[in-house]
């Protein structure tokens, strides 16, 4: 399968004892972009990131890996890949550098390379310290370091990273995002995550995974310019024209009697303006919300729409 993309996943689907868990799951990710793959728990976002990794056989579709099929050629598509799985492998016995040794052994560095890289990869991810402890002994927070390490060891193109801030405490999780964006700007990433917020704040394009399918999908853009709509309720209201001629006014939408939906320009914020406009005009301000955007709407219905439990392709 030839491809632009530096990972491409088409038709994924995936059964467990007969009953299909994941199905029809296209995936596409850009060079220097973060897809983020958002969903509840038990949505199939693991099973997804395990075919992409290659640690899971597909029961249908392909992943390709810049440009390398995973199932034809695995050894030669994994080379562009780095794993961070939702349970990594744990190896409480060895030390943090002699487990980034063996990680970078079984990524193929030649032997007179590794120690350079395992010295990059404990530098990026800020273990220069620690390399003599024990993995056993390291906080949660710095064993999740250094399960990123092990993924960037080799300098691979894509980074897929399975729930990585899951179960931190949250000065150790503000310490592992700002990792995460920092190897962003190195690589490109396909991260999971239950957290909207955590989502929305890294990815270039979101997807929504709810009960095996892709339930939404939408590149930073699209979400940017559904993020500014509020909605604004006047009992003594004015025109639309008027409302329309107020300051940083992009767009407006007249929904029903003395209510409007108002986008500001992009990036603005003014509902304090638009507040104090209301107040001073003696509008009859009683409603200036911001609406959500269609990502939170989804999110929502998604997270309200069923029990875990029995998360499975209608
Ligand atoms: N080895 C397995 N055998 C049988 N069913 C499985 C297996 N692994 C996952 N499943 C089922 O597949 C579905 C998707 O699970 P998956 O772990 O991919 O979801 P998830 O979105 O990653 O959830 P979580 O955030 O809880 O890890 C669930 O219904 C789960 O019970």
């Amino acid at each position: 399968m030839k491809s632009d993309w530096l990972l491409s996943a088409q038709g994924l689907a995936r059964d467990y004892g007969g009953r299909r868990v994941v199905t029809d799951i296209d995936l596409r990710l850009a060079a220097g972009n973060v897809l983020g793959v958002l969903g509840p728990n038990g949505a199939g976002k693991t099973t997804i990131l395990r075919m992409l990794a290659g640690t899971l056989a597909p029961s249908a579709g392909r992943v390709a890996i810049a440009g390398v099929d995973l199932a034809e050629r695995p050894r030669a598509a994994k080379r562009h890949l780095g794993y961070l799985p939702e349970r990594p492998p744990v190896y409480p016995e060895l030390t943090v550098d002699e487990y980034l040794r063996f990680a970078a052994r079984l990524h193929d560095i030649p032997r007179a390379r590794r120690a350079a890289a395992v010295t990059a990869a404990k530098a990026d991810c800020g273990l220069i310290e620690v390399g003599q402890r024990l993995i056993g002994a390291l906080s949660k927070g710095y064993a999740q370091r250094v399960g990123l390490a092990q993924a960037i060891v080799h300098r691979p193109a894509v980074l897929i990273l399975d729930e990585p801030t899951a179960g931190l405490d949250p000065s150790q999780l503000i310490g592992v995002r700002e990792l995460i964006g920092r190897l962003a700007r190195e690589h490109s990433v396909i991260i999971s995550s239950h957290i909207l917020g955590e989502i929305q704040a890294m990815a270039s394009h979101v997807v929504i995974i709810d009960r095996g399918r892709l339930a939404f999908s939408a590149s930073r853009e699209q979400l940017a310019a559904d993020a500014s709509w509020l909605e604004i309720g006047l009992a003594h209201g004015p025109d639309t024209a008027t409302l329309a001629a107020l300051p940083e006014v992009a767009d407006i939408r007249h929904t029903g009697d003395g209510q409007w939906l108002i986008r500001a320009a992009a990036g603005r914020d003014i509902r304090t303006a638009l507040a104090e406009r209301a107040v001073a005009e003696g509008w009859g301000l009683h409603t200036l919300v911001a609406r959500p955007t269609s990502l939170e709407e989804r999110f929502m219905r998604v997270i309200s729409s069923g029990d875990d439990a029995e998360r499975a392709p209608a």
